[in-house]
């Protein structure tokens, strides 16, 4: 097993804040287990829908149960008017971070959860809803096209892909949406469902939680980091190129996204499977720099650096060759996570105590107040 790496210093890094039966990162085997599995397993034996139930429900379903599920996810995912009402306001220059926020808050008015009695109603419906919230938005504000949100495609992915473009997506395209979709799903404490936790720790609603979490995940540093590597990564138009630009990039010091991670050391074990599927999608578009582009990327940064691609990195590549714009990266992770924040917020309300570290003051030291007419 790879050496764990050191841990400590600033960003609570190496801290233990809390318990989870969730997941772990960095711990075992290749790196990332969901309850107990690992997901280079699930990602090959499992659709989303049944790792969803996994993460939320405890365990994985049985034919039955996973029908059940799909059926029940299938049932909730058209938008009340007020909402879509909302959705038509928001200018197409929007960010669909914000979208996504804004969706999530105005489903909690719509449809508050009243008690924690039915936070998985709330987090089902929200599952169901999110690809519905921003392909609605996304189709309104950029075509013009207000979309039947009630497709009767069978997963959370194929039902993505249909709303976006109108039809529905090829068996290779929804087989990489629901791999993309479990690798996403849960990993830990992140900053976002970190997030979802201290904000369930006041005992506030589920809506609110994952509101706050959608906005953590925004940032660069986290889920953003797709659609950045993406914007790096178009500008390149051979592999040479590629290597000489982010030679200068690291010379300049600068940031590169997709790569690095606060916990795992050398390999973050959702980028080889998610760099098989974009290979595979390169081939059926016969893109001949793209991925050569990412691969370059990649080697110039373990030989540079020893940093590693992140699971973001190749997110970029396999997005952009199933035809979906770049600002939707983001939001398709918000689809995923969503089951990580939520199963995380019931585990926190399940043992809650409110979380409230304390702070190394740095500041002045005491002093009184002058009158305000001789300061
Ligand atoms: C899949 C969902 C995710 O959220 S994965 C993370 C997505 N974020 C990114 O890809 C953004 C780029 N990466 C980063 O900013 C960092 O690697 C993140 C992920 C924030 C982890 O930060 P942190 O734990 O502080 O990194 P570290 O202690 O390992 O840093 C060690 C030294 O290496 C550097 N480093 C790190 N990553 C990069 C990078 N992508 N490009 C250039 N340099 C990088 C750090 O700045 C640090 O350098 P120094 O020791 O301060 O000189
Ligand atoms: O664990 C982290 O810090 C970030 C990450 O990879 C994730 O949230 O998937």
């Amino acid at each position: 097993m790879a050496e764990a790496k050191k841990l400590s210093g600033a960003g609570l890094r190496g801290q233990v804040a809390g318990k989870t039966a969730l997941s772990t990162v960095g711990q075992t085997g290749s790196g990332l287990t969901y309850r107990g599995y690992d997901v280079k397993d699930l990602a090959a034996h499992c659709q989303f829908e049944e790792v969803a139930h996994l993460i939320l429900k405890g365990e994985l379903p049985n034919q039955a149960e996973l029908d059940a599920y799909k059926a029940r996810l299938k049932d909730l995912r058209s938008l009340p008017q007020a909402l879509k009402d909302v959705l038509e306001l928001i200018p197409k220059d929007a960010h669909p971070m914000d979208v996504m926020r804004t969706g999530c808050s105005m489903l909690g008015n719509l449809e508050t959860e009243e008690d924690f009695g039915q936070q998985q109603d709330a987090t089902d419906r929200l599952l169901a809803a999110f690809p519905s919230i921003i392909c609605y938005w996304y189709r309104f504000s950029h075509d013009g096209v207000r979309i039947d949100e009630n497709t009767d495609d069978d997963s959370v992915g194929a039902h993505f892909l249909h709303m976006l473009r109108g039809e529905k997506p090829s068996t290779l395209h929804e087989q990489t949406m629901n791999v993309s979709l479990i690798l996403y799903a849960e990993h830990e404490f992140n900053a976002s469902t970190f997030t979802a936790r201290v904000c369930a720790s006041t005992l506030s609603d589920m809506h609110s939680c994952v509101t706050a979490a959608i906005g953590s995940l925004r940032g660069p540093l986290h889920g953003g980091a797709n659609e950045a590597a993406m914007d790096m990564i178009e500008r390149f138009t051979s592999a040479d190129h590629a290597e000489k630009e982010m030679l200068g990039m690291l010379e300049r010091k600068e940031k590169i996204m997709g790569f690095g991670h606060a916990i795992y050391a050398t390999s973050d074990p959702r980028n080889e499977i998610i760099k098989q599927w974009s290979e595979k999608l390169a081939k059926d578009v016969g893109d001949t720099v793209l991925y050569p582009v990412s691969v370059r990327c990649e080697e110039v940064m373990w030989r540079e650096k020893k940093l590693f691609c992140n699971a973001d990195f190749f997110h970029a590549s396999a997005y952009h060759f199933m035809g979906i714009p770049t600002k939707l990266f983001t939001p398709i992770f918000v689809m995923s996570r969503l089951t990580g924040w939520a199963a995380h917020v019931m585990e926190q309300r399940a043992d809650n105590r409110i979380i409230r570290p304390s702070a190394e003051y740095v500041g002045v030291a005491p002093r009184t107040v002058e009158p305000i007419e001789s300061r």
